[in-house]
């Protein structure tokens, strides 16, 4: 937050200028009317002309300067928000596998919205505010002085109770805030939650009981935010009350001066305008104060999402893959949980194929997240070409790797936007990647061939069209590896056959199949495959030695 208000310090520094000019100038007007009224008093003609023209003038004065200082606080609002924002999302995209997916993303949703909403109502605008009441303070207090020593000690006098009830309010509010932040991270994920499981909730008729929890989650929603407000509310009204006293305070003191001759009308007219211009800045700094110290929580989970550190593997040598990669008594598991994975010994070398099988769970795709660097709290080693993963510039590394996954992720953008991914190839290239992995099969039943849109997630495309173009994007970036982690579980059968069958012909590829339903003489094809249970590599060897040794592999296999 500091840093942003550095970076636009200049727009601060001349939004506070002007502001100072407003406030002045709005202070000045009761110099003003005080002159009106006594010259009206005194029945001099010349002066009223006189001061009909400068208040005239002074008047469009003040309306053009308060109109740059309310263009240059939005100018200044608008870089503050769109500052923190950028801020916060580079930070969240600064995360490593493990962190980024330890939060909701719908977290991240109400971070940048949310959170940033808040920021502006009760953090900037507020603060904004603070200078300007607090210069037209000042200048009030000057003014009350030079006309009237003894109002002035007076209105600070009976000014002091309004400082009561933020004192009061202020942790309470900051309680309040902080339950309102996250509750609105709480409906976000709640919303995200039910749009993303629309398919399954239309099929098992769920829509009563969404309804049901969507309502009662508004209605948790709607009282935190009207809890909140209902305290601002009270600070507001008390300071409002108190201040209607000082002025009272203010035309009563006066009037008794006037009486005793030590005022002019001018002059107690003036006082009047003088104490809304000293309780207004009072009532509505004490009102702004508690919202922007609530606000601490807020900007603390700002600033962590913005400030960011990676204290996971953060090593900066460029990976290389010449040789092999050397996995050695690796052992892991996730957070606290139980042992996943259980001193694995594993080389994979350049160019050649392996197919990873093994019940469900028991760790294959574990294994290849180890291999990406998506996590780092593992025991043992993985070297490439050597070289330790822990020293490894794992951006480096995830564009040496490209991995297929079951669940393939569409953007909302056509096919051709989905394969080649913000890089430009040549046709040639292009092609290529189409008909390894079956794509140039079904574009050409369409009008827009590649311009095709996908939609949200690529719900205009089946299962198995979405996993060719997954498999497409991997291949025309000619990574040395390829993972393939069940990314042909949705293509029929023949489809899936041919396109494996071609990722074993590319001679100089890495491949890494994790499958559970290739056939033997695809298998047979492998370098080497690699049997997994319960977290240990149990077998290895050519399909056909494992096959003849009938022992684990063969009896999970058979079935
Ligand atoms: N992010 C995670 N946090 C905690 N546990 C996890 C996480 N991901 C996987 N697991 C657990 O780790 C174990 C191994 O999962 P993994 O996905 O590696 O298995 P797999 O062999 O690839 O299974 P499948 O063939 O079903 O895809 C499972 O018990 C799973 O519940």
């Amino acid at each position: 937050m500091k840093e942003c208000i550095k970076k636009n310090k200049v727009l601060l520094v001349l939004t506070i200028i002007f502001s100072t000019i407003s406030s002045i100038s709005i202070v000045g007007l009761s110099l003003f009317i005080q002159e009106t009224i006594d010259v009206a008093t005194s029945g001099n003609m010349d002066g009223f002309s006189k001061i009909l023209i400068y208040s005239m003038i002074y008047g469009i004065s003040i309306g053009v300067i308060y109109s740059i200082y309310d263009i240059l606080s939005k100018v200044f609002i608008r870089n503050m928000t769109k500052m923190i924002r950028s801020k916060v999302f580079r930070g969240i995209f600064k995360s490593n596998y493990k962190d980024f997916t330890s939060i909701n993303t719908a977290d991240y949703i109400s971070v940048l919205t949310n959170d940033i909403k808040l920021i502006e109502e009760n953090y900037i605008n507020p603060l904004l505010q603070i200078l300007q009441y607090s210069v037209m303070f000042i200048v009030t207090v000057i003014l009350l002085i030079y006309i009237s020593p003894i109002v002035t000690v007076g209105l600070f006098v009976s000014m002091l109770l309004i400082f009561i009830s933020p004192a009061i309010f202020g942790k309470m509010l900051e309680k309040k805030q902080l339950a309102l932040s996250n509750r609105l991270s709480i409906f976000t994920t709640k919303i995200k939650d039910i749009f993303s499981g629309y398919d399954v909730i239309r099929s098992y008729g769920l829509k009563s009981n969404i309804i049901e929890e969507f309502e009662e989650e508004n209605d948790i929603l709607a009282d935190t935010k009207f809890s909140a407000d209902k305290l601002f509310v009270i600070n507001e009204s008390i300071s409002q009350t108190l201040g209607m006293g000082t002025q009272f305070v203010a035309i009563f003191l006066s009037a008794y001066l006037v009486i005793n001759g030590n005022l002019t009308i001018g002059m107690l007219i003036a006082i009047v305008q003088l104490s809304g211009t000293l309780v207004q800045p009072v009532i509505m700094i004490m009102s702004n104060v508690p919202k922007i110290s609530s606000m601490k929580p807020v900007l603390e989970r700002v600033d962590n999402f913005s400030n960011y550190v990676d204290n996971g593997l953060v090593g900066e040598d460029k990976p290389s893959l010449n040789n092999d990669i050397e996995i050695s008594n690796l052992s892991f598991n996730y957070d606290e949980g139980i042992q996943i994975l259980k001193g694995i010994d594993l080389t994979i070398s350049k160019s050649k194929k392996y197919a990873v099988l093994g019940k469900s769970g028991c760790g294959k795709s574990t294994l290849i997240k180890l291999l990406l660097g998506y996590y780092f709290e593992f025991g043992g080693d993985i070297s490439y070409d050597g070289n330790s993963i822990k020293n490894l510039d794992i951006d480096e590394l995830n564009k040496m790797i490209s991995i297929i996954h079951q669940n393939v992720y569409m953007f909302d953008k056509n096919i051709e936007d989905n394969i080649c991914l913000y890089s430009k190839f040549s046709n040639e290239e292009l092609n290529d990647a189409l008909r390894l992995s079956g794509v140039d099969k079904f574009i050409n039943n369409t009008e827009e061939k590649l311009n095709y849109l996908v939609g949200e997630n690529g719900c205009n495309l089946s299962g198995g069209q979405r996993q060719r173009i997954a498999i497409a994007r991997a291949l025309i970036q000619k990574t040395p590896i390829l993972v393939l982690d069940e990314g042909t579980s949705a293509i029929d059968m023949q489809t899936a056959y041919d396109i494996e069958s071609k990722l074993l012909d590319i001679d100089d590829l890495t491949l890494i199949t994790i499958t559970h339903k290739s056939s033997g003489d695809l298998l047979e094809r492998y370098d080497e495959i690699i049997y997994m249970e319960d977290g240990y590599i149990v077998e290895k060897g050519s399909y056909n030695d494992l096959v003849n040794k009938k022992d684990k592999f063969y009896e999970f296999y058979a079935v």
